[in-house]
């Protein structure tokens, strides 16, 4: 089975408002997915669904190949959770925390636990009450919770939010080994494009409930250009100029008096001077990659599949 999750037309109506509606998504063995949106835009909806916390109105869950339902909600042992912020007793151990839980659950393996700590750095703290953790140790101790019962998939709910950039870096480097080292599949949320870039495969895109985009970052990554654009009055001319004195094919008029030039053989500099010594007055000249965030943008702007 390479798939680990599969919804179809997954949606959430709550007092006749739509939170979510027909979202189709697939999370594969392996990977980290990540779900991208602004506040609001439903990405903790759609984690509640997957996690068993909420009841879709409509709409199938597919986990590990098999349908998920209010009867049948055995996959969710295989899946490890944060949804929101983890919430633990906090005037005992981190030690003291995961043993309640693993009782709780029926798994009861002190070694587990140990190592588990180990792995996330909060060892050699034994005395330290929850209370007392910052909100850096606190979310490592939920990955440690989610994980210590080695579920296949974990689900994290925004990981890196309210975190300093150590703490951010922290999370980071513990997702991508368990990911690694480990082979668990990571569904994670985050309003914020970088911190995605930084640890997804593969991102949806959330906008307003809908699931606008489903793609693998190398295959944005392969769409980025770079391009030198440059603006001038005479724009026949300079078109003529980079041609034939320059030898420059790859040449795009983007406005009246803007021209984008994909081939990058010539510097801007080469440009200038050619373009000056023909008399060309040039406004502006500057070389341009296109980001994740150009792609993303024009996904949300052009792509007219939001609304
Ligand atoms: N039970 C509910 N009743 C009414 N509205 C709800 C309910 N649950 C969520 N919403 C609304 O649905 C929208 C999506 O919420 P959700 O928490 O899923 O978004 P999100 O993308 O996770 O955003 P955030 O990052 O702010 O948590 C929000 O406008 C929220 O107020």
């Amino acid at each position: 089975m390479n798939e680990v999750i599969r919804t179809h037309e997954l949606t959430k109506t709550v007092k006749g408002k739509t939170i979510t509606s027909n979202v189709n998504l697939t999370v594969k063995k392996g990977e980290t997915y990540g779900l991208l949106g602004p506040n609001g835009a439903g990405k903790t909806t759609i984690m509640k669904m997957l996690t068993g916390l909420i009841i879709p109105t409509s709409g199938e869950i597919m986990l590990f190949g098999k349908k998920l339902t209010e009867s049948a909600k055995d996959g969710l042992k295989r899946v490890g959770s944060i949804i929101e912020y983890p919430i633990f007793f906090e005037h005992l151990t981190a030690m003291e925390n995961l043993r309640i839980h693993c009782e709780y659950l029926g798994f009861y393996d002190r070694k587990a636990i140990s190592q588990a700590l180990d792995m996330v750095n909060l060892h050699g703290i034994d005395d330290k009450k929850v209370k007392d953790f910052s909100l850096g140790m606190k979310q490592r101790l939920g990955i440690v919770r989610a994980m210590i019962t080695k579920p296949e998939l974990i689900v994290l709910d925004e990981p890196t939010n309210g975190l300093d950039p150590i703490g951010i870096k922290d999370m980071r480097e513990l997702i991508r080994m368990l990911n690694k080292e480990y082979g668990i599949t990571f569904l994670l949320s985050s309003h914020i494009l970088g911190e995605i870039e930084q640890m997804a495969d593969r991102i949806g895109m959330i906008q307003q409930g809908k699931l606008v985009n489903e793609v693998a970052l190398a295959d944005i990554q392969k769409l980025r250009t770079d391009y030198i654009e440059l603006v001038t009055s005479n724009v026949q001319k300079t078109v003529y100029l980079l041609e034939h004195d320059l030898q420059i094919s790859n040449i795009k008029i983007v406005k009246d008096t803007r021209i984008r030039i994909y081939d990058m053989k010539r510097s801007t500099s080469d440009i200038s001077k050619t373009l000056i010594s023909n008399d060309i007055e040039i406004e502006e000249i500057q070389k341009h990659t296109s980001t994740l965030e150009d792609y993303f943008y024009h996904q949300i702007q052009g792509g007219g599949k939001v609304g």
